[in-house]
């Protein structure tokens, strides 16, 4: 038809005004609330910091597991009290199977692990990288989904499988720039927590609760503490004791208090003297007020956090001797640690020390003349087939628009594919940092 390329395109190819559909209604482009996307810059901060993640948990000779996000709301269904409880993300899917949005990967870990029972030789030492949820009223503005890294070792009973925990956080931090002077570790275990609990003949299937009460000591004021105590059973004599018991800091004052024969004064004076080999003495204190938010932990408990006390805690994990059996499993004792990918960022900026993660490709290709595109694709790909990363230039553009990209690009070298050159059975190569420029036989390219 004779019509202009522009009534061409207000027509379409049919030519008829009926064949276009209006406008669809413009969908939200933001992704859903809470949640995050991660285009090609924020996804190289990600894929650097799980890279040290990866390469930390293997350097501890960690095996890498994963999970799916989706599960059995049963895993995570526990009566006391806690916050992840309260904000699971959890649906009935239409099996009418009621699931939930991991918002923690131990239980997975847990239920793998109780899966695959006697065929796994122990200890285990495993990590994972996951996604985890929570539904939070968005009143509050705050995230629903992050990236927790976790390590777990399984089938160790002594603190050593503790201390190596720490340590391979505190290689972590060391890696990425992050010293003691930055960061520290709270350290203490739910066992002090259970000697005066016991002194106090508070039941057992009381101690979960009362430690997701006690966790909630920094964010809830003292009266309200108190007064959950109460209503959890305490007398006011055993909820004085605890709080005096809570707010020592120091080791020694710990065993004055309870005494050299118990398990928690036991396990916190090993973990201390392994911390002196592993040599991060520095990093970590004792606080007798951390005992963190999951019912599960059983002993050694600790925390990562910020000296200048702007940001939430780190990472935090612990000791979890009896989490197995309420699954129905056998009990087999473990410990493990979740870092979460939004605080540590936070950190990193504070400090100065997000990397500068840019592109980086090794070749760009183009083509000067429309007949050479084959070439030019015969080029790139023999300089992929040497492994080589290459940047191909699709359409016949012009040298000033290939300069520029491959400046956003980063790339180190522009492999020109000419006529003149190409007639000789070579290509023009231009240093893109030096500016050094040579023809070269196609096959001498390396
Ligand atoms: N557990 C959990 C899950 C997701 C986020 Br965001 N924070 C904590």
């Amino acid at each position: 038809s004779s019509s202009s390329s522009s009534e061409n395109a207000r027509f379409g190819r049919s030519g008829s005004l009926s064949s276009i559909p209006p406008p669809a209604q413009k969908i939200d482009v933001n992704p859903p609330k809470g949640t995050r996307d991660f285009p090609p810059e924020e996804m190289r901060l990600r894929n650097w910091l799980f890279h040290n993640f990866r390469e930390v948990s293997q350097m501890f000779a960690f095996e890498e597991v994963d999970f799916p996000v989706l599960e059995s709301e049963a895993l995570f269904i526990r009566k006391a009290g806690e916050e992840i409880r309260d904000q699971l993300y959890c649906f009935e899917d239409r099996g009418n199977r009621r699931v939930a949005l991991r918002p923690e990967l131990t239980p997975s870990l847990a239920r793998l692990v109780i899966q695959k029972g006697k065929s796994l030789s122990l200890p285990l030492k495993w990590f994972a990288v996951g996604q985890c949820w929570r539904y939070e009223r968005m009143t509050r503005g705050r995230r629903r989904e992050h990236y927790q890294w976790n390590m777990d070792i399984i089938g160790v009973p002594d603190v050593t499988a503790e201390a190596e925990l720490i340590s391979s956080i505190v290689t972590f931090f060391k890696r990425i720039g992050i010293t003691a002077v930055d960061v520290g570790f709270k350290v203490s275990s739910r066992k002090v927590l259970q000697e005066v609990l016991r002194y106090y003949s508070i039941p057992n299937n009381l101690f979960g609760k009362v430690c997701i009460i006690i966790d909630k000591m920094e964010k809830i004021p003292i009266d309200e503490v108190k007064k959950e105590l109460r209503s959890a059973e305490l007398s006011d004599e055993a909820i004085e004791e605890l709080l005096q018991v809570l707010s020592i800091k120091s080791l020694t004052k710990l065993e004055e208090k309870l005494g050299a024969a118990g398990e928690a004064v036991a396990d916190l004076k090993q973990l201390f003297s392994l911390a002196e080999k592993f040599g991060y003495s520095e990093w970590i204190q004792f606080d007798a007020s951390v005992v963190r938010g999951l019912a599960y932990y059983t002993g050694i408990v600790f925390e990562g956090f910020d000296r200048e006390g702007k940001l939430r805690a780190i990472c935090g994990g612990g000791r979890y001797d009896q989490l197995l059996s309420t699954f129905g499993g056998e009990d087999i004792p473990a410990c493990g640690f979740g870092f979460g990918d939004a605080v540590i960022v936070e950190l990193l900026k504070e400090k100065g020390l997000i990397p500068e993660v840019g592109p980086q490709v090794e070749n760009i290709v183009c083509y000067l003349d429309p007949d050479l595109q084959g070439a030019a694709v015969s080029v790139a790909t023999i300089l992929r087939g040497k492994g080589q990363s290459v940047d191909l230039v699709l359409e016949n553009k012009s040298l000033k628009w290939v300069f520029k990209r491959a400046a956003r690009i980063n790339a180190c070298r522009l492999i020109l594919v000419g006529s003149s050159e190409w007639q000789k059975g070579e290509v023009r190569v231009k240093n893109l940092s030096t500016g050094e420029q040579y023809e070269i036989k196609v096959d001498k390219l390396e």
